[in-house]
Parts: structure tokens; sequence; C-alpha cells
């Protein structure tokens, strides 16, 4: 890790990064990546994750990213019994536009299966929510039928993102790549995709600020896609984005603990009805 703002990557992701790491080794000795490429190969095309966003976006109407998480290091347990395929049901009749799934196993009580039958319950593009370090994560990504990947520029280098990022639209995937400052921006701005992450959510404190998306979207240049992450649980939380110009939402925390989360997605972003 030599570039500059590796050297504050929060405790939190290197240890989850350091797992990957095990995780990754471990896997490759199981599963070879010419059979990950096997098993892509059988998966449906991807959905068209960047599309479904772009198409509502450019509408001015709100774009969520509905997220299924079991639990995370900040919050803990978020949802118990936790159903992925109701719960992506939900979604999709309560107006989302994707879907992310959480696959990690430690940090957030994630699995690959949950993806899988997350997407088959519905129609949505899906994105996994992992840390991706390494390209076998990419192919297993298609592997298991993600549209998308997440690529987390404080725990990757600038090329490391790039190779991960071409690899990833070689084979059909979309990426969203998520910043928390201006110089995971900087980097960011280097890939080709048009889904910035902006996470308002600091991974040294875990305290959320609107204001991290406020002050970043501004440097975001409008054939970009501005996805504001983390800590989005009030319809004026919405109205402050839309009133900025941000129609791309990710949300998971306040979808996870209701009782029906379609229903709170619809009364948060589709008040009206
Ligand atoms: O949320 C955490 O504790 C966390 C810790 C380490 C890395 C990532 C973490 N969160 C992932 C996310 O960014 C959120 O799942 C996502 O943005 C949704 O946020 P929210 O709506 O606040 O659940």
């Amino acid at each position: 890790m030599t570039d500059r703002h590796l050297d504050k990557t929060p405790t939190i992701l290197r240890k989850i990064v350091d797992r990957k790491w095990e995780e990754i080794d471990d896997r490759k000795l199981k599963v070879s990546v010419a059979d990950l490429k096997a098993m892509a190969g059988d998966q449906e095309p991807a959905r068209g994750f960047a599309n479904a966003l772009r198409q509502r976006i450019e509408q001015q109407k709100p774009a969520v990213i509905a997220e299924i998480k079991k639990a995370s290091p900040s919050k803990g347990i978020l949802r118990d019994p936790f159903e992925p395929a109701v719960i992506a049901e939900s979604y999709e009749n309560g107006g989302a536009a994707c879907l992310s799934v959480l696959t990690d196993r430690d940090f957030f009580q994630g699995h690959e299966d949950y993806l899988v039958a997350a997407r088959n319950a519905c129609g949505l593009p899906v994105i996994r929510k992992d840390f991706m370090v390494a390209p076998y994560q990419v192919y297993e990504s298609r592997a298991i039928g993600a549209d998308c990947i997440l690529l987390i520029a404080a725990c990757l280098t600038k090329d490391q993102m790039q190779e991960l990022e071409g690899i990833a639209h070689e084979i059909g995937l979309d990426v969203l790549v998520e910043v928390h400052d201006g110089e995971e921006l900087d980097d960011a701005l280097t890939l080709t995709t048009p889904l910035v992450g902006i996470n308002n959510r600091n991974l040294h404190t875990f305290d959320v600020s609107l204001d991290t998306t406020f002050d970043l979207h501004e440097r975001i240049s409008r054939d970009r896609l501005t996805i504001t992450e983390s800590g989005i649980m009030t319809r004026s939380d919405v109205e402050a984005m839309t009133a900025r110009g941000i129609y791309g939402f990710l949300v998971g925390e306040s979808f996870m603990r209701a009782d029906q989360p379609g229903q709170k997605l619809q009364e948060l972003f589709f008040p009206e009805g």
C-alpha cells in the first residue's frame, strides 16, 4: 500500500481486508478462477445496474438502491429473523431501482446465498456489497449472478481500482466506486464508471454526516451519477438531497429495522403514493 490515503485507512477496514485475503486463499483451494468463469457462463446476462439508476436520476426521480443486510460492525444485528427473498420482493413492490446485498460473512453476517435468493425473488439488478481486493472476487461476483460490484477507495490503491474495474467491465459487471473524502474522490474519478457513491459514515468514528455528500457532490460532473450512502433515515434527509440535485440513494438500516422494508421505502421516497 503506497498511495497516500491508504495510510489513514480506518482500522475496521484494515481488519476486514486482512480477513478477505485469508478468505480468498481458502476459496481458491476449492474453486478455481476457471471454474468461476464457467459458472459465470451459465448465468443470465447482467441486468443493467447503472442504467436502472440513470433512467430515474435523469428524470429527477429518486433512484433507491435498497440494501439487504442482517448486521453491521457499527450497529450489530439489524434484523432477525432475516429473509432475503421476502425483503427483495418487498423492496421491488416499494419502488426500489436496485438491490444491494451484503455477502461478507464475518463482519456483516452476510452470505453469497442471500444474493442468489434475493435476485431470484425479483427482477431488480443487484450489487454485491463486499470488500473487493482481488480479481478472484470479481469473477466470483459474476459467477453468483451479481450485476454490479463495489470498489471502496479507502482500501484500494488507484491502480488496484483500475485493474478491478477493467475486469468487471470486461465480464459485464457495472461498478460503484465509493469515497469518503476528497483524496479518495480524486482517485475514483480516474475510473470510467459513472457511479460514484459518497459514504456519509466516517469509518474511524462511525459518525454519520450528510455534509460529506453535500461537499463532495459539488466536485462530481453531471455525466456521472452521485449516490449518497449511509445515514438516510428521514423524509427531510431525502428532501435535503433532492434539493441539491442528488437523486441516487443507498439505504440499509432504516429499511432493515422496519416491519415492512418496502413499505418504509415507499413512505420515505414516494410519500405521494
Ligand atoms: O456500517 C458499518 O458499520 C460499516 C463498517 C465498515 C465498513 C462499511 C460499513 N457500512 C457499509 C455501508 O456503507 C452501509 O451498509 C450502507 O451505506 C448503508 O448505510 P445505512 O443506510 O446507514 O445502513
